[in-house]
């Protein structure tokens, strides 16, 4: 799907997240739809009417009547042949034009949900998003993805491939069946009345069980049955997931024959329960030609005295009959559609799931400040955070006000706008667990370089996600130029404010293209100069095919600092003029971070940069050093 198309589905609901029409309200789908209904209909019809005239041929003769007597029910025959034929085929062909189109669809849209309307940037995810394996494809970057966090990877990923997956076959083999066993119904019990109105009736009965009794039979079975593989099916996922990512530890550790043994256990109690099912839905479609088979002879049965006693024509016997038979070929479909119709429900339950707000403390809003038109004054950096600069006091959010934020809708961003925190409080675990952040105040303004240290857990990392909006503070406020950044959308604040990661990714393509992804629309020589300015021209002049070089899967064909300096220079190719960078330095020696840091300095400009480390090397050249500790700010000495 090209980005138009992808565009072209999105839509903002009221909480400012990106949805699409429900299904079957889409327009542009509504004709091709029509048409796979329309042509599965007159191919049944065409299937139905074709035996029932056939039956008569066949009866009429054996009464071995001239030629001529037999040419026109030949005739309607054949076209009823051509018809049926032509049909199905023209079904298939727009039932699968139909699918395809929908999985696009779905797909952009699902994402779009679940990474909260973030364009093809490269923010960091928070790291309750990050736990999705990299084949998934980019991380969710965005709050939304913070959503997330109790799903494990393997479950994320199946949600968002196999059950998007899923719902494509709403419209194609849930509702279509039905429409076309309707209609096709309708005018097989038509015809038969017009032949023998008590046959019609018979035979509408016989229809009537089949099309309720069967699909609820089989609905039942397989709410049960996905009831019951579910947990077997995700126990299996999370197995199959967790020994692929970890094989060389465990081998290493001597735990593979056990793994194996618990992925063949996992295996087999899948397939067991999965067998019980199957058993009890071949039950339902033996129902179902029970029933018709029940019907047939009913059918004749009601038939047989009217046509030995004259009422009725004995050649309309054999019509009858394979009109009987012919009828429940639409029918037929119904059980499987009422399958679909569970698992497409569950699928799309598992989404909304995945995308809805999890916990309260992730979802209740922040008692935000008015935005500030006027925002304090920056608190100068040698401040101790413990006295900051006044910040705005907190006011309740007007009764009125939606619990979904209204964006606003600001003039540009000035390039100037400055970052601030005031007095967050924030527990990343929810309500009841440990207040990571407990009043935290501070102020990155373009052109400022600030670290932050602070203990391994110290909360260094919640609050570079808290300061790029990627996740909502329970208590305090986060402006940027003035505004309250819950306020602002989120494509505004990320074309301030970028963020990158511990773990930065490397996407399995070239280095230009990994720093493109900061910026789809930059050229060659900015993507160039954004990585020289990173102090990687020494090596890409040595690359036989400098940037255009691959990275490998997950940049296995670079180093540690490679990648982190792709990484800065995929924020730095950004409109962005604050930049939030978590342990760009974790994966290099002292001299090689003083070397990095040296080289960052001189690459941002006069961008404001947030550099998080454990390490205290190469920070000379900061304006300020703040370490977090016990929840707090505090400056610490250089
Ligand atoms: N989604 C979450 N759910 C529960 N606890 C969380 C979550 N995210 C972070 N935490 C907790 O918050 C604390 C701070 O984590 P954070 O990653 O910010 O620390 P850090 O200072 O960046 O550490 P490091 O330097 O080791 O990366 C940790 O105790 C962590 O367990």
């Amino acid at each position: 799907m090209s980005a138009i198309d992808a565009r072209a589905v999105r839509t903002r609901d009221g909480a400012g997240r990106d949805s699409a029409p429900p299904l079957g309200s889409a327009g542009s789908g509504a004709r091709q739809r029509l048409r796979v209904i329309a042509l599965g209909a007159a191919a049944a019809i065409a299937g139905t009417v074709l035996l029932a005239a056939s039956g008569w041929l066949v009866t009429r003769a054996a009464e071995r009547p001239p030629v001529l007597a037999l040419l026109a029910a030949i005739v309607v025959v054949r076209a009823l042949g051509l018809v049926r034929a032509f049909g199905r085929y023209g079904e298939r062909l727009a039932a699968h034009d139909l699918a395809f189109r929908q999985l696009a669809e779905l797909r952009v849209r699902w994402y779009r949900r679940l990474v909260g309307g973030a364009p093809e940037s490269a923010q960091a995810a928070p790291r309750s998003a990050r736990a999705a394996p990299r084949s998934a494809g980019a991380a969710p970057q965005s709050a939304q993805a913070a959503r997330t966090g109790t799903l494990s990877a393997a479950d994320l990923l199946s949600r968002f491939v196999v059950d998007v997956d899923e719902l494509q076959h709403r419209d194609v083999r849930v509702r279509g069946p039905v429409l076309v066993a309707v209609v096709a119904s309708v005018a097989a019990v038509a015809l038969a009345v017009a032949i023998l109105p008590v046959a019609g009736l018979v035979l509408g009965g016989g229809l009537f069980v089949a099309a309720t009794l069967v699909p609820a039979v089989a609905f039942a079975a397989a709410r049960g049955a996905l009831r019951r593989q579910g947990a077997a099916r995700a126990a299996l996922v999370d197995e199959l997931v967790e020994a692929m990512e970890a094989a060389p530890q465990l081998a290493l550790a001597g735990h593979g024959p056990e793994r194996v043994a618990r992925l063949d256990d996992a295996s087999a109690a899948l397939g067991q329960i999965g067998r019980r099912d199957a058993a009890t839905a071949a039950l339902a479609q033996g129902l179902g030609t029970l029933i018709a088979g029940a019907t047939l002879v009913a059918v004749l049965a009601v038939a047989v005295g009217p046509a030995s006693d004259g009422g009725l024509a004995p050649v309309w016997l054999g019509a009858l009959a394979l009109l009987a038979l012919g009828a429940f070929e639409a029918v037929a479909a119904l059980p499987e559609a009422a399958t679909r119709a569970v698992s497409v429900a569950a699928a799309e339950r598992r989404l909304e799931e995945a995308v809805a707000p999890a916990s309260p403390t992730q979802s209740a809003p922040a008692p935000q400040s008015a935005p500030a038109s006027a925002p304090s004054a920056p608190a100068p950096q040698s401040a101790p955070a413990s006295a900051p600069s006044a910040p705005a006091p907190p006011q309740p959010a007007p009764a009125s006000a939606p619990s979904a934020p209204a964006f606003a809708q600001p003039a540009p961003l000035s390039p100037d706008a400055v970052l601030t925190a005031r007095s967050l409080r924030h527990r990343p675990g929810g309500a009841g667990a440990p207040a990571v952040l407990d009043g935290v105040d501070l102020e990155l303004a373009p052109g400022r370089r600030i670290a932050l240290v602070g203990a391994s857990g110290a909360g260094k990392t919640v609050l570079a996600e808290l300061l790029a909006g990627l996740v909502r503070a329970d208590e305090g406020e986060i402006g940027l130029g003035g505004h309250a950044i819950d306020t602002l959308d989120p494509a505004v604040v990320r074309a301030q404010v970028r963020l990158a990661g511990q773990d930065a990714h490397l996407f399995a393509t070239s280095i230009a293209n990994n720093v493109r992804i900061g910026a789809p629309q930059a050229t060659g020589a900015e993507i160039d100069a954004a990585l020289r300015s990173t102090g990687l021209g020494g090596w890409l002049d040595a690359l036989p095919d400098g940037a255009a070089t691959l990275v490998g899967e997950e940049g296995s064909a670079v180093s540690g600092g490679q990648r982190q300096r792709i990484a800065l220079a995929r924020c730095l190719v950004s409109p962005a003029r604050l930049l939030l960078l978590d342990e760009p330095t974790a994966m290099l020696d002292p001299p090689a971070a003083r070397a990095f840091l040296a080289d960052l300095d001189a690459a941002v400009a006069d961008r404001g940069v947030l550099v998080i480390t454990h390490e205290r090397v190469g920070l000379d050249a900061f304006d300020a050093i703040w370490e977090l500790r016990d929840g707090r700010l505090q400056l610490a000495d250089g």
